[in-house]
C-alpha cells in the first residue's frame, strides 16, 4: 500500500533533506507542486487535503496557515517549525523521550517535530528528572554548537558566500526553543541557554554541565551514566557512549554524525570536582530535523521506525 505524503516547503533546507530520504521509497508517493505553484494557496490547500501525511517545513506563520487550510479529518500533520511545539492538542515528536511517547505519536494526527537544540537538551535531562536525580527546581545551563544549516537558506547563503562569522547568538536569553526545553525536560524553569553557530554545515553539540555535589542527593557519575544508558538501551537512534569510548573522546567534532539520524550521548565527568558535562552529538538536519521527521512519519504509518534512516 502506498502512502501519500506532501512536504510543504520541499525546496527549503529541512524539506529538501526529507524529500531525499523519501523519494526512493516505493511505499511513499510524494505529492509535489511545481515551482510556480509551491506558494499558491489553492494548490497547497489541495495538496494538504489529498495527503495521508503532511510534513510542514515552513516558517512558523506559514506552518500555522497550512494547518488552517486542512479540513480533511484523516490528514496527519508533522510540523517541523516552532509553531506548535508546546501547543495544546499537539504531540511532541520525540519518541525516545518517555516510555509512552511513541504510542502517543502513533495515535496522533498533530505531531510537532522537536527543535534541534531542544532535542539535545531534552535527551540529556528528561531521564534524570524522571528518575528524580535532577529535581524540577534545579537551575540548569546549556550551550550548543551548531552547523550553519541550522539557520536555513539565509544562513547557508551567508556562510557559503564567505560572509559568515562564527558567533554566539540569542544573547537576550530568549531563544525560541526555551518553552519546549522547559516543558519536556520536566524542569520548572528554562535553562540559561547560549548557542554558537560555527563554520561547518551540518551538526550539533549540546552540552549540559552539572555540579553533582549541588544536587539534593549528590548522585555520583556512575548513577548519572546508568540512568541515561538504561533509558536509551533499546533505542535504534540514541545511545550512550561507553566509559571506554568516553575516555577516548578527548575532543568531539560538531559534524561527527552528519547525514545520520543518530544521537550519541557522552557523560564526561571529573570525580575530584564532582562535576559532569552531559553532551549530545547529532546532525541538526538529521535527528535535529529531517531525520526526526522521517522517523515520526514511519511511526504514524505503522512502518519499521528505521526505514530509510541510518
Ligand atoms: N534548518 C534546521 O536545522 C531546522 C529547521 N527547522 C524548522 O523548519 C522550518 C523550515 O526551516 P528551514 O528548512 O531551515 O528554512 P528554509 O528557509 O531553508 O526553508 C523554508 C522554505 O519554506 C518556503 N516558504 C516560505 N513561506 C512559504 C509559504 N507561504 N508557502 C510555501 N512555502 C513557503 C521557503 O520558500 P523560498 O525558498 O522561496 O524562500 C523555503 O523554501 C522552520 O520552521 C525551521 O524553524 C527545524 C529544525 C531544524
Ligand atoms: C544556527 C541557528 O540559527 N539555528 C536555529 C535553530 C534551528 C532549529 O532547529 O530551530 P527550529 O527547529 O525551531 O527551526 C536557531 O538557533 O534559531
Amino acid at each position: 500500500m502506498s502512502h501519500k505524503v506532501f512536504i510543504d516547503g520541499e525546496v527549503g533546507t529541512t524539506g529538501l533533506q526529507i524529500r531525499e530520504r523519501l523519494e526512493t521509497r516505493p511505499e511513499i508517493e510524494l505529492i509535489r507542486l511545481s515551482d510556480d505553484k509551491r506558494k499558491d494557496l489553492d494548490a497547497r490547500r489541495a495538496a494538504l487535503n489529498a495527503a495521508d501525511v503532511v510534513i510542514l517545513c515552513l516558517p512558523d506563520e506559514a506552518a500555522i496557515e497550512a494547518v488552517s487550510l486542512i479540513d480533511n479529518p484523516d490528514t496527519v500533520v508533522i510540523d517541523a517549525s516552532t509553531a506548535h511545539r508546546v501547543a495544546e492538542g499537539w504531540t511532541y515528536g520525540f519518541p525516545e523521550m518517555t516510555e509512552d511517547q511513541r504510542d502517543l505519536i502513533r495515535a496522533s494526527k498533530r505531531i510537532s517535530n522537536p527543535g534541534c537544540h531542544a532535542t539535545g537538551f531534552i535527551a540529556l535531562t528528561r531521564p534524570l528528572t524522571e528518575m528524580g536525580v535532577l529535581p524540577p527546581f534545579f537551575p540548569v545551563t546549556s550551550t550548543s554548537l551548531s552547523g550553519y544549516t541550522g539557520g536555513g537558506k539565509a544562513m547557508i547563503a551567508e556562510f557559503e558566500g564567505g560572509q559568515g562569522h562564527e558567533r554566539i547568538y540569542a544573547t537576550a536569553l530568549k531563544h525560541k526553543h526555551l518553552p519546549e526545553m522547559q516543558l519536556y525536560s520536566g524542569l520548572e524553569s528554562a535553562p540559561i541557554f547560549s548557542p554558537t553557530v560555527a563554520n561547518f554545515a551540518q551538526g550539533l553539540i549540546v552540552e549540559v554541565p552539572l555540579h553533582l555535589w549541588a544536587l539534593p542527593d549528590a548522585p555520583d557519575l556512575a548513577t548519572i551514566y546508568n540512568i541515561l544508558s538504561a533509558h536509551y538501551a533499546d533505542e535504534p537512534f540514541v545511545r550512550v557512549a561507553s566509559p571506554e569510548e568516553t575516555e577516548a573522546a578527548k575532543s568531539l567534532n560538531g559534524d561527527a554524525l552528519r547525514d545520520t539520524n543518530q544521537l550519541v550521548i557522552y557523560v564526561f565527568g571529573d570525580e575530584d570536582s564532582d562535576t559532569v558535562n552531559l553532551v549530545a552529538v547529532f546532525d541538526n538536519l538529521g535527528k535535529g530535523a529531517s531525520g526526526a521527521a522521517v522517523q515520526n512519519l514511519n511511526i504514524v504509518l505503522g512502518l519499521d521506525e528505521t526505514t530509510g534512516l541510518i
